[in-house]
């Protein structure tokens, strides 16, 4: 069976980035991964300055117009490093709330899709034919905290 998530409001509303789930990075509490994913496209670039803005935005909606603003400059590496930086956020997340980990666990070896109609990377777009960077993300968190778990009991 394939799961299909993508906005907080749908079923498995808690596996978007946009859920209320905060998570605490090199001691910084950001209110949603996808805050400190926005914020992150900044770290080091000359438009470094809109990270304090993203990062008290009061909704990730706003965090992400914030980060999605074409005429502030990336870092250089963001292509290279947005993935690592997401799974590290996502991991984060799904460690921190046990109430959501058990909702992840709970999905077994089910295909995970962020079924977004326009991202074709971290999602699968609107014909389903998109890299789904995220659910693949979610369904590695998913067999990283099954191994910790198998260990520690
Ligand atoms: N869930 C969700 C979205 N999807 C999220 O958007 C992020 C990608 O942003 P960017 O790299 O700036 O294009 C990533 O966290 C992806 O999961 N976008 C939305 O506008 N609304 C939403 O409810």
């Amino acid at each position: 069976m394939t799961i299909y998530f993508y906005k907080v409001w749908e079923p498995y509303g808690c596996f978007s980035n946009f859920s209320p789930h905060g998570i605490e990075i090199r001691g910084t509490y950001w209110s949603t991964v996808e805050h400190y994913y926005q914020a992150q496209k900044f770290v080091g670039s000359v438009d470094a300055a809109i990270i304090p803005s993203i990062y008290a935005a009061e909704t990730p909606e706003q965090a992400a117009a914030l980060g999605r603003c074409s005429t502030r400059q990336l870092r250089s590496d963001w292509d290279a490093v947005k993935t690592q930086v997401m799974k590290e956020a996502v991991l984060k997340k799904f460690l921190t709330h046990a109430e959501i980990r058990d909702t992840l666990l709970a999905t077994g070896d089910n295909l995970l899709v962020e079924n977004s109609p326009n991202d074709y990377f971290w999602g699968c777009g609107a014909d389903k034919t998109g890299e789904n960077c995220l659910g693949k993300i979610l369904m590695n968190v998913r067999e990283e905290i099954r191994n910790l778990l198998c260990r520690y009991q």
